[in-house]
């Protein structure tokens, strides 16, 4: 079981709750603005350090409250119990947990909360920058392969020093720097094509689970030009790489791109179907990841009922359920899910005015039915 318990103070609406999540299926439903994206908003801060609805803190931290607290009790079927605890104050100022001992960095808290997010603007994940791409490949190579992280870490800093010797003009710095650029570049982009190789066919198996009628393929740009040696494109580019201050190419320029035949999915694609791509993007990370690590992801399904009709509703419902892993998904009202879908295991959360309450009874368990 993923989440055994969550608590939460000091976020938007809500009044400080403890919630006991159920290890697969968790409904939460309620009017508009009664706080049910904020449940999901809290487990999303603590996976990431970052709201999926604001880059500013200060909108997440309730106008009443000088701090906000998290606590979630962890029970992974791999890596064993862990307490997270995140402490974030109206200054900036935050203090993050794990059984007590202080972490220095949200990686580690992000090792431990597997957390997929599909909410109404995830379509994003198609027309935003290629930035949002890469991030989304990088979620599922660092999952997999543990070393990502130090590759990283280590191309980071060489593209700083890179890029402070280009825009310094220092020429002569340019050798001294370039074979650990080349080297950490080109260990990050094996690891991307690696995770993207295993990731295309649970791809289109979750797409086709979906909706069999759309045609999609995936395509990895590294970030320099294929069948050509990062050192000679460096050579080549030199120049203008001194005239900009900038490196233009390496794995800080590669992109996935999604296609419809020749044309970007994007421009192509209505937004359901955009988000019919994304949420088959999402499964498919999270099936791979389950694959490979003995893990599972946790889901949150942030306003199920935009943009996808029933019969994709289902469809996701229906595969989210497959995988076995913890789901938290909202809805404005309970039976725009529960008459679509009857998961055998479940919990049922109301959310009024800031307030979460179990209700009693799950849904009553049947199979799922649906044309
Ligand atoms: N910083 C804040 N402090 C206090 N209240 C806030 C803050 N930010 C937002 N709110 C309020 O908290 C609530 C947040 O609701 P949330 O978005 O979680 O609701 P929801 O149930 O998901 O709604 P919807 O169904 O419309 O998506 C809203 O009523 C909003 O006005």
């Amino acid at each position: 079981m993923p989440i055994r318990q969550l608590s939460v103070s000091g976020v938007r609406n809500l009044q400080p709750l403890t919630l006991t999540p159920h290890p697969y299926i968790n409904f939460l439903y309620g009017d508009n603005g009664s706080g049910k994206s904020s449940v999901l908003e809290s487990i999303a801060l603590m996976a990431s350090g970052k709201s999926f609805r604001t880059s500013q803190f200060k909108f997440v931290l309730s106008q009443q409250a000088e701090r906000m607290e998290l606590s979630l009790c962890i029970d992974d079927e791999n890596l064993g119990e862990a307490e997270l605890h995140s402490l974030r104050l109206k200054t900036g100022d935050q203090l993050l947990k794990i059984n007590g001992s202080v972490l220095t960095s949200q990686a580690e808290a992000a090792h431990w909360l597997p957390v997929q997010v599909i909410e109404p603007n995830t379509f994003r994940l198609l027309s935003g920058s290629p930035e949002e791409r890469r991030q989304f490949i990088d979620w599922g190579v660092f999952h997999v392969e543990h070393e990502f992280m130090d590759h990283w870490k280590t191309f980071r800093k060489q593209l700083k020093q890179r890029n402070a010797v280009l825009k310094q003009k220092e020429q002569q710095w340019l050798e001294v720097w370039n074979p650990g650029f080349i080297e950490s570049s080109e260990a990050i982009d094996a690891q991307r094509q690696s995770y993207l190789k295993r990731f295309k066919p649970e791809f289109d198996a979750a797409l086709a689970q979906l909706d069999e009628t759309l045609e999609v393929e995936l395509a990895y740009y590294r970030g320099w030009e294929k069948d050509t040696d990062l050192a000679s494109v460096l050579e080549r580019q030199q120049e203008r790489d001194l005239a900009i201050g900038y490196t233009q190419s390496g794995p800080h320029r590669a992109e996935l791109r999604i296609k419809c035949g020749k044309q970007p999915a994007v421009e192509i694609l209505s937004r359901g179907q955009q988000k019919t791509v994304v949420a088959a993007l999402k499964v498919a990370q999270g099936s791979l990841f389950q694959k490979e690590s003995d893990r599972r992801t946790i889901y949150l399904v942030d306003d199920l009922a935009s943009e996808l009709d029933e019969k994709h509703r289902f469809a996701l419902c229906k595969l989210l359920e497959d995988l076995k892993c913890q789901v938290f998904i909202t809805s404005i009202d309970k039976e725009k899910l529960t008459d679509i879908w009857r998961p055998t295991a479940s919990k049922v959360f109301h959310v009024e005015h800031g307030v979460v309450t179990e209700i009693d009874h799950a849904l009553p368990a049947a199979s799922t039915t649906h044309d």
